[in-house]
């Protein structure tokens, strides 16, 4: 039988890179996702094409050899198709990993004892995904089934890296992306000998483009703290100042200064935290810089500013370094300028946090803000300064 992997999410990552390499690597992919135009078109459409644009070329490759179910109706289909998969994708986004958990439990759970493990690789912009929709998955999993789950499921944490912006509504399914990938997978959950138990069965998916580390820590905070830093800041100061785009954004001499400056901070985390050179995190820094001012992916500061309650978040892109950054006694003003911007990305057009945001700032103090909003707490050295800004924000509401 040929190798499957069902992927959650058919958006713009999940057509665009993961099942393009689970694609070339050769396997059958089934994807479940909730919106039935989706669903209905890649079961209408046996091919479409992704669309590389880099700085200086341009790609395209065709994928085909997939299924597509509407998970929300056919949940016994997908439990059968979960129970004979090789790997279980998602790219969801992170506050929807409890949704998707209850199908992939019972998936799981049917599976036949003569096959190898299950591989879950969430691949969300989130520190440890995999290991939070792991614990979903447990908690929706039979008591008596948990002691040798391990048998029926290997959970390894990623970090995947691809910057695909909001489509042409025109597009089809077709999916335009930049050229550049990163994807980094945890390799000890599939090593037999490794301090995990793991099933004698286990095995890396073979999956062509993925690079395998015993470590991933470094790789995931230094995506998240440079790429999506630098994206971020980039997209709520273009907000702000009415760009449309990133790129558009990045030719603005002020906000590529605050860009900057902000991976400047964060780059002193990385480098100190994680033994990683200076000169390779500059380096670094700059491909990220021309990465996002890449005019030919028109990515809209309103998607890359999307969910601004979880981009505040206390793991996240400006409050995680930032944090980490002040106990150490190091810079954090460009952070939090970033942050601010952030704070101000109230009552977006389609962004339902925004609007929680703007609710949760005019109901609460800038103390209860800052709690609710980033979790930190009244014994982070951070947690003043960040006070400072909300109510910076909130004053000028009420002007
Ligand atoms: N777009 C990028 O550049 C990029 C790059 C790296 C990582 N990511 C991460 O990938 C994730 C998805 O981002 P995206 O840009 O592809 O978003 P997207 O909105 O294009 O895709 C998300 C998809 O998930 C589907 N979905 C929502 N609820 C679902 C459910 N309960 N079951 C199944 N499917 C469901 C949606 O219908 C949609 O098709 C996010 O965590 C994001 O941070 C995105
Ligand atoms: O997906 P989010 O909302 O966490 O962040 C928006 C963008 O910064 C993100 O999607 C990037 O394009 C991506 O992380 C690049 O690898």
């Amino acid at each position: 039988m040929g190798k499957k992997a069902v992927h959650f999410g058919a958006g713009n990552i999940g057509r665009g890179f993961v099942a393009c390499f689970l694609h070339e690597s050769g396997y059958e992919v089934v994807f479940a996702d909730v919106v039935d135009k989706v669903v209905d078109a890649l079961n209408a459409t046996p091919q479409y094409k992704v669309k590389e644009v880099g700085v200086d070329s341009k790609d395209e490759k065709v994928i085909t050899n997939y299924r597509a179910i509407n998970s929300k109706h056919n949940e016994a289909e997908l439990i059968d198709e979960i129970s004979t998969a090789d790997v279980v994708t998602c790219s969801v986004g992170p506050n929807i990993l409890k949704f998707i958990a209850p199908v992939i439990a019972k998936g799981i759970d049917k599976r036949s004892s003569d096959l190898k493990p299950l591989a879950v690789i969430a691949c969300e912009n989130m520190i440890g995904a995999t290991s939070a929709l792991a614990e979903h998955i447990k908690t929706n999993t039979p008591a008596e089934r948990l002691d040798d789950h391990y048998e029926r499921a290997a959970y390894a944490n990623s970090a995947i890296d691809r910057i695909v912006p909001a489509q042409d509504p025109n597009a089809g399914l077709d999916v335009t992306l930049e050229k550049f990938y990163e994807w980094v997978v945890e390799s000890k959950p599939f090593d037999t000998t490794s301090d995990i138990k793991t099933s004698s069965k286990a095995e890396r998916p073979s999956i062509e483009g993925i690079k395998w580390t015993d470590h991933l820590e470094p790789f995931i905070e230094r995506k998240l703290f440079t790429v999506n830093t630098s994206h971020a800041t980039a997209a709520y100061y273009g907000y702000n100042r009415h760009k449309k785009t990133v790129d558009d954004a990045m030719r603005d001499t002020d906000i590529r200064a605050q860009v900057a400056a902000a991976i400047t901070e964060t780059a002193a985390l990385i480098v100190a935290k994680h033994g990683i050179a200076k000169e390779e995190q500059d380096a670094y820094k700059q491909k990220i810089v021309a990465r996002i001012s890449n005019p030919y992916l028109a990515d809209a500061v309103e998607r890359v500013g999307r969910a601004p309650l979880r981009k505040l978040g206390r793991k996240e892109r400006f409050i995680g370094p930032a944090a980490e950054l002040e106990e150490r006694g190091l810079s954090t003003k460009a952070l939090l300028n970033a942050a601010e911007m952030a704070f101000r990305f109230q009552n977006v057009e389609g962004d339902d946090e925004s609007n929680e945001l703007a609710t949760i700032m005019k109901d609460n103090t800038a103390e209860d803000v800052v709690t609710k909003v980033t979790g930190l707490s009244t014994s982070d050295k951070l947690y003043p300064k960040v006070v400072d800004i909300v109510k910076k924000v909130q004053a000028d509401s009420q002007e």
